[in-house]
């Protein structure tokens, strides 16, 4: 039972206590949750060392802000990002592009890996030798690619491999040969046509795909799945959110701390990950002052950057760079880590109820086939589908609390008493683990969400985006993420435990937002 849980058993549903010297009130009963979010004086957010210090000293982005800074910027935010096809039919192109990309991916991961290794040494031969290179071959028919080099001469060598017998037969190294001056060498990569397509780790294998969908419409920018500093600052920032808590990191409550013992909270690494992220986005910002066009804005920067020009004079616009940087913190943490955490409790869940995804690939055969891609129009007629996303949406509750909400007057909920600008920390999982009104909440149980005709049957207390004003930015483009991804995934693989692997737990890691922990995945091409 989680903590939340126990305060509700012992307490009840409003559970009132200090974090160092601030109120802070725990709303951790269903119905309470279902009313404080809608309740317009709980609309805005605690003020904290850290939620300043993250955004130069000040309430600035959407996440962290409140009052009618927080109405504009939200506003202005999603009106131009819907331009730039947020929530449109275009978003669906963009996913789309990301899913063909990563179901490459998981086919390819061992040859994406024998690439990087050609690729180094290219660069090495390159460095000792100035001589030109061979370019690979990717001749994907006959899934084979080979090269055979010699000092300037490049021969490239092809082979028909039995589809049957194909394995990876690894890189040739090459040599140097002093006498002749010669580099002769053979860099031969097979891919396997067989049974096992690729057995890999699923962590932080969506992360790329999730931001690259929302970075097209945000800076114009796809990045490169092996972009090394964008990988740096994703690992960094995956550490952020799992050594977090919901209440902010504690310098939060007793700033003096990050004085004395900086190192030892993490107060340090944080920030410079966070100064990491900030100078990331403002050279992104940079680069698109220079190439602004004001009469065809290209993305959401482009739009802000025209926004600031527009007010340049007005001394209370709420448009500055500071801001933008951290709207695009905002999206860029909230995007990046709830969208691959989702993703992946979809596979691990699959992996460990193998009854589950079969019954996935009955629906999807019956109603997409297997010629085409399941495309967001197939989603209503896709019942099932739709109850196992909702159903891992409940139980892996990725966001088990809302980031904390503050009030902006004395008053009651339940008859509780609850202080002007106490922090107030709402608990989503309560509704998701309420075993009256789901009677079985502990089970990973999909059908919960259909009636007897086998239709999808909402819930009104499913809200893992929250709801109210505050309501999650992101909720159209993480349900179309998920779907998109998770079915094609599904469509084309079988998913499975590795022979001789245990079957992987699904104990969250838990965080800022909770995040399945490490496992293996073996990806079959289906029968
Ligand atoms: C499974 C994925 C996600 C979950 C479960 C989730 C959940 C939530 C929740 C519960 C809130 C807080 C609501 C409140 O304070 O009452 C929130 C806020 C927010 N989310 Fe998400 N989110 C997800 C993905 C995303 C994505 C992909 C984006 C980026 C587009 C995003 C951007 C935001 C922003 C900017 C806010 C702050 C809204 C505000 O305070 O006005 N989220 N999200």
């Amino acid at each position: 039972m989680t903590m939340a849980g126990e305060w509700r058993q012992k307490y009840g549903p409003v559970v009132g206590f200090f974090l160092g010297p601030r109120t802070a009130v725990a709303i951790c009963g269903p119905r309470e949750v279902l009313e404080v979010l809608r309740r317009e004086e709980f609309q805005i957010r605690p003020d904290g060392d850290f939620f300043r210090e993250r955004s130069f000293g000040k309430k600035l982005g959407i996440f962290f802000s409140d009052g009618p800074f927080w109405v504009e910027q939200r506003r202005f935010t999603l009106r131009h990002l819907r331009d730039f096809g947020f929530g449109k039919k275009s978003m669906e192109g963009f996913i789309l592009d990301e899913v063909e990309d990563i179901l490459l991916h998981m086919k390819d991961l061992k040859v994406m890996q024998l690439l990087q290794a050609l690729k180094q040494e290219e660069k090495v031969l390159r460095r000792n030798f100035c001589i030109s290179m061979p370019t690979l071959i990717e001749n994907d028919d006959q899934f084979i690619r080979s090269v055979v080099f010699s000092g300037e001469a490049t021969f490239h060598l092809f082979g028909k491999v039995n589809r049957h017998n194909l394995r990876i037969l690894g890189v040739g190294k090459s040599a140097y040969i002093p006498k002749w001056n010669l580099i002769i060498g053979l860099m031969c990569a097979v891919l396997p046509r067989g049974d096992t397509l690729n057995i890999f780790k699923v962590t932080g294998l969506f992360t790329v795909s999730a931001l690259n969908v929302l970075w097209g419409m945000i800076a114009g920018i796809r990045y490169e799945r092996n972009d090394e500093r964008l990988q740096d600052l994703l690992k960094r920032l995956t550490e952020v959110f799992r050594a977090g808590n919901p209440t902010g990191p504690l310098t939060n409550i007793f700033p003096i701390l990050k004085w004395i013992a900086p190192g030892l909270l993490g107060h340090t690494k944080t920030m410079d990950t966070l100064k990491s992220l900030q100078e990331f986005f403002r050279q992104s910002i940079r680069e698109h002052h220079k190439s602004l066009d004001e009469n065809n804005p290209r993305d959401l920067t482009d739009v802000y950057l025209k926004e600031m020009k527009r007010q340049y004079d007005n001394p209370d616009s709420t448009f500055t760079e500071e801001g933008l940087i951290t709207i695009c913190l905002d999206m860029f943490a909230a995007g990046g880590e709830a969208t691959t955490s989702t993703l992946g409790f979809c596979l691990l869940y699959m992996v460990v109820y193998p009854e589950v995804q079969k019954k996935v690939q009955k629906e999807l055969d019956a109603v997409v086939g297997r010629d085409r891609r399941p495309t967001l129009e197939d989603r209503a007629k896709l019942p099932y589908v739709e109850a196992v996303l909702t159903e891992l949406l409940r139980v892996c509750s990725v966001a088990p609390t809302t980031p904390p909400h503050s009030v902006n007057r004395d008053t009651y909920v339940n008859g509780h008493f609850i202080p002007k600008d106490s922090m107030v920390l709402v608990n989503l999982y309560s509704l998701f683990q309420d075993k009256e009104h789901w009677g079985d909440p502990e089970v990973f149980r999909p059908e919960r969400f259909l009636d007897a005709d086998g239709k999808f049957v909402k819930d009104e207390w499913m809200i893992p985006f929250g709801v109210g004003k505050r309501v999650c930015v992101g909720e159209v483009l993480l349900r179309s993420v998920a779907f998109l991804f998770f079915t094609s995934i599904v469509q084309e693989f079988w998913l499975s435990v590795p022979e001789g692997d245990p079957k992987p737990s699904t104990l969250p890691l838990s965080g800022f937002t909770i995040a399945p922990a490490p496992f293996r995945v073996k990806v079959t091409k289906r029968a």
